[in-house]
């Protein structure tokens, strides 16, 4: 079983990067971590980044996962590819560029781009975001999945997640004591559905509603609530179409051999319980 500690960052691919790099300043509220050549590193919390816009094919996005140890990591390397995936082994440059001792790199069975990360480095230091959107940190990713119960058994079984609930058939899953790091949703394509970043409360999450309207920015779901996580949310457009939601007071599981997953509706009162539809296509039948 391949134990991960928790999501750390996605690489996000732009043809962009200038506009990218305004976006996540001026609208999501992250603050520049560093620039290097043609990518910026961005922070959301302690973590000295957790999201990187870099120079590239908007359809290149990755996802990192933590590993514990370097024994840990060789250890899925070999049975990744004993599974049958290409497991790529970065280089020292690689590893300097996304701030980790090592990583390897595969996709999981949807063709998600996916890398396991040993040691990423922390700043031990709060961020502070230029636009004060109350955020508290990166928090979950969404990941389309052309079969979500082979996916589901892919981060369950090879993986060390947890499902906490389900919607329809896409479930929510834990690694830590946090409701969902992984969200499965069901779509054509491989790549990162939504990226989410808690805030700190219900105020923040009003204040955004009403920033990224005046800003012109495309709200496609919320303000609402998640009968799931119990987490109050707003889903907006960002660069190259990427979904990002800001959530805030995400359940905890703590009882952890307790805990049932629970199964809700793939329709509107699976996704909010105060009456918001999403207008966002993986969320619709
Ligand atoms: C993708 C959907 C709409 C979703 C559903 C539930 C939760 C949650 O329980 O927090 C999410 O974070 C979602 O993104
Ligand atoms: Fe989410």
């Amino acid at each position: 079983m391949i134990e991960l500690r928790d999501v750390v960052y996605c690489r996000l691919g732009t043809t962009d990067l200038a506009g990218a790099e305004w976006y996540a300043v001026n609208i999501l509220g992250l603050e520049v971590a560093e620039r290097r050549k043609g990518a910026v590193y961005f922070k959301s919390d302690a973590r000295a980044h957790t999201l990187c816009y870099f120079e590239g094919d908007p359809t290149d996005q990755m996802t990192a996962f933590e590993i514990g140890t370097a024994q840990d990591l060789h250890t899925a390397g070999a049975t990744l590819e004993a599974l049958g995936h290409d497991v790529y082994y970065g280089t020292r440059a690689e590893c300097e560029a996304r701030m980790v001792r090592e990583f390897i790199r595969f996709r999981d069975p949807t063709g998600n781009v996916i890398e396991f990360v040993l040691r990423p480095e922390t700043t031990g230091l709060d961020y502070h975001g230029s636009r004060n959107a109350g955020i508290t940190g990166f928090s979950h990713v969404g990941l389309c999945s052309s079969d979500l119960a082979r996916d589901e058994h892919f981060w369950t079984s090879v993986c060390n997640a947890r499902v906490s609930d389900r919607i329809g058939d896409a479930p929510l899953m834990r690694l830590g004591t946090i409701h969902h790091s992984i969200a499965l949703f069901p779509f054509h394509r491989a790549g990162i559905q939504h990226i989410n970043h808690q805030v700190g409360s219900t105020d923040d999450i009003q204040r955004s509603f009403h920033f990224v309207r005046e800003n012109q920015v495309n709200i496609t779901f919320g303000p609402g609530a998640h009968p799931t996580s119990s987490a109050e949310f707003l889903y907006f457009t960002g660069p190259e179409g990427m979904t990002f939601e800001y959530s805030t007071g995400v359940r905890e599981i703590h009882d952890e051999p307790a805990w049932r997953d629970r199964q809700f509706h793939f329709e509107p009162k699976g996704f909010c319980h105060w009456g918001s539809a999403p207008q966002i296509a993986a969320f619709k039948k």
